[in-house]
């Protein structure tokens, strides 16, 4: 990684030194190097048509390479418009290069010049995760509960490869729904490291490294590195709570028309947690599907990811093994079930619980039994039956 930092200073030279022209900022054999020939004729010279989305610095589009194999990729182009832009994007090219995880976007090559810089990416069919939680009003089939679990595992280990699997930490700083692409098989990859930052080497990874701005989206931004400047991987496990709560209820992370507690998804699934009603507003879809043992345990996790402090949230380590036991609790629950009913499927019903959790522990302990508690929906007070609760009951009648 320090060979990063001295190829940013080398190349900042470069650049400066001459004019438009292609050059390499890697050592040879690190990535493919494409010529503007190869990505002109991989683009149909930038072609309208082929663009599949859009971020804050350009255009992404759809290409073939290797005609006559055709791979499909994905071009992101940036036009230069200031030299912060360009570190960015080349420290995002440098970065992506040196990592491998099945959970991270593979970076296929790139094209660097004056003017722009164009990252080749593998082309991840299914979009972004986002697209897939839209609460009531879906537009691509909903994700079951467990599929959702296996998304949320991929990313919980992408972030522990970035934050323990080198030798310094790597904090992503801006993980959020629309920043995990899901491939043909719906396994998440991690995508946008353009505003990554180095943490310290991984063994002493607790303390803050501080941030001269700070950099995420709102919703997803941990409350203490946003007033202090403070930067620790458990920012990124801040924002990974967020997309558990996404995920589990379908439904937006901040909704800026609201000035009551329900604007950001964190505040207010974490009220509904002390109230006792989080099951009200997850996802409808998801109503009766999860298994309660499961469903205990991906609240605690996810509520003790949104704590206030870094200091008090688990690490993504943690999180990614609780949340393979809530995939094992629901698998072995649904093959019990299916053992007693074998024409059930997907429809199965699990009784419908409450979680509660009136006030965080101090610390997290690892062993999360002591956490929440959940109740069947019988024993909830009147104020929690209310709408969503009450019309469904347990068998789904
Ligand atoms: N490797 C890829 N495969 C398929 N689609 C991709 C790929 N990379 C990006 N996209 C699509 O392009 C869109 C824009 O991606 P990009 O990373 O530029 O923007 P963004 O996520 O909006 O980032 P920013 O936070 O910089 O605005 C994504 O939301 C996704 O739909």
């Amino acid at each position: 990684m320090e060979g990063i930092s001295k190829l940013l200073r080398t190349s900042g030279k470069r650049r400066l030194d001459k004019t438009r022209q292609s050059y390499s900022v890697l050592p040879d054999g690190l990535c493919r190097r494409f010529s503007l020939a190869d990505i002109n004729t991989a683009t149909s010279n930038f072609d309208d048509d082929l663009v599949i989305g859009e971020g804050s610095y350009g255009k992404v589009y759809k290409g073939f390479i290797d005609h006559p194999t055709t791979t499909s990729v994905a071009i992101k182009r940036v036009d230069i418009k200031s030299r912060q832009i360009f570190d960015e994007l080349r420290t995002e090219l440098l970065l992506l290069c040196q990592l491998h995880h099945p959970n991270l976007v593979p970076l296929i090559g790139y094209y660097l010049d004056d003017q722009q810089v164009i990252l080749v990416y593998e082309f991840i069919p299914n979009g972004t995760l986002s697209k897939y939680l839209h609460f009531q009003e879906h537009v691509c089939d909903p994700l079951s509960w467990k599929q959702r679990l296996q998304i949320c595992i991929g990313v919980a280990r992408a972030l522990h490869y970035l934050h323990s699997g080198v030798k310094h930490s790597i904090i992503h700083r801006n993980v959020k729904t629309s920043n995990i692409l899901l491939d043909e098989k719906l396994e998440p990859k991690l995508i946008n490291f353009g505003d990554y930052k180095m943490g310290p080497p991984s063994l002493s990874k607790d303390l803050p490294r501080m941030v001269s701005e700070v950099v995420g989206t709102v919703g997803y931004l941990d409350p203490e590195y946003a007033m202090h400047w403070e930067l620790t991987d458990k920012s990124d496990v801040y924002s990974f709570g967020v997309v558990m709560f996404r995920v589990l209820c379908a439904r937006s992370a901040v909704r800026r028309e609201l000035e009551t507690d329900e604007a950001h998804l964190a505040t207010w699934a974490r009220k509904c947690i002390q109230e006792g009603t989080i099951y009200q507003i997850i996802d409808p879809y998801l109503k009766g599907k999860i298994a309660p043992e499961c469903f205990k345990i991906y609240m605690d996790i996810a509520n003790s990811c949104v704590r206030n402090k870094g200091k008090d949230r688990p690490t993504i380590t943690e999180v990614e093994v609780v949340l393979e036991h809530a995939l094992e609790l629901q698998e072995s629950a649904d093959a019990a079930r299916e053992d007693v009913d074998p024409s059930g499927g997907d429809q199965y019903k699990y009784p419908i619980v409450e979680y509660t959790c009136i006030a965080s522990p101090p610390e997290f302990e690892g062993s999360l039994e002591s956490e929440g508690s959940i109740s069947d929906s019988d024993s909830t007070t009147s104020a929690e039956l209310s709408l969503d609760v009450a019309i469904e009951s347990p068998n789904g009648q």
